[in-house]
């Protein structure tokens, strides 16, 4: 086993999530299901045990688990969502990283973060100033984390930073650089490319729309396992938001 893998199952209420760069369509809350099982299942086969936070069926997004926990060495720093009508995802969040273990802090008062603006490279944590996360939270996040390099990233038309760039195994930045402020960026042939989990070693997850870009990262040497998760890419989720990898 590599770790946990924290996810929540989607709810019948999934169609009804926040929009903020795509227009609305129609959602299919079975095939959602059917999409998320086989998300965690691809998690589980490379190693990487399943651990789900309770349903909250009537909160749409709270599949995104991402948004709400980030996670540095033992400790987790549950966010304060930019999204008001995401904030009661945490305390959920919140009982299972007690109850795996972790020192749980939190990001309070007038600072907001979504976990999804927070990109893991080595030493470094790029945040995203976005419309969920602010600087009053990415100082929170710098204080919480002293041992680590907190560098604060503009954006310019995405919803996160992880939904501009990400990072492959041996920290290669891969995004779109119409979209972020940061330079040598490895540019992914499809706009979903930009979306890499590094599940070990040499192995990354991607979504099933991306399918130019998971050619050339097999060029580049890496085992490219992809998922089809269209339900979700539809609410503006992408292969990094429906879960929480914990090494
Ligand atoms: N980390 C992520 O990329 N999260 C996606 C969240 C999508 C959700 N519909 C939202 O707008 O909050």
């Amino acid at each position: 086993m590599s770790g946990i893998a924290l996810v929540r199952k989607p709810g019948p209420r999934l169609a009804d999530g926040l929009l903020s760069y795509v227009q609305r369509e129609p959602v299919d809350p079975g095939l959602a299901t059917r999409q998320h099982d086989a998300y965690v299942a691809a998690l589980a086969d490379a190693g990487w045990r399943p651990v789900y936070a309770e349903p909250a069926d009537d909160l749409p997004d709270a599949p995104f688990v991402e948004d709400t926990v980030v996670i540095s060495g033992r400790l987790a720093v549950l966010t304060r969502p930019g999204a008001e009508e995401r904030r009661p995802e945490v305390a959920s969040v919140a009982s299972v990283v007690r109850g795996l273990g972790l020192k749980a802090v939190r990001i309070t008062g007038s600072g907001t973060l979504d976990g999804g603006d927070v990109l893991q490279v080595g030493p470094t944590v790029y945040v995203g100033r976005s419309a969920r996360t602010n600087d009053e939270a990415i100082s929170q996040l710098a204080a919480l984390l002293p041992e680590r390099r907190v560098v604060p990233v503009d954006l310019d038309g995405v919803l996160h930073l992880k939904s501009a760039v990400t990072a492959l195994p041996d920290g290669t930045l891969i995004g779109l650089a119409a979209h972020v402020n940061l330079s040598g960026l490895l540019e992914p042939a499809e706009e979903a490319g930009a979306h890499v989990v590094p599940l070990g070693g040499d192995r990354v997850l991607m979504a099933a729309s991306a399918p130019r870009t998971a050619a050339a990262l097999e060029k580049r040497g890496l085992k490219v396992i992809t998922v089809d998760i269209s339900e979700f890419e539809k609410l503006e989720g992408c292969v990094t938001c429906l879960s929480v990898l914990i090494p």
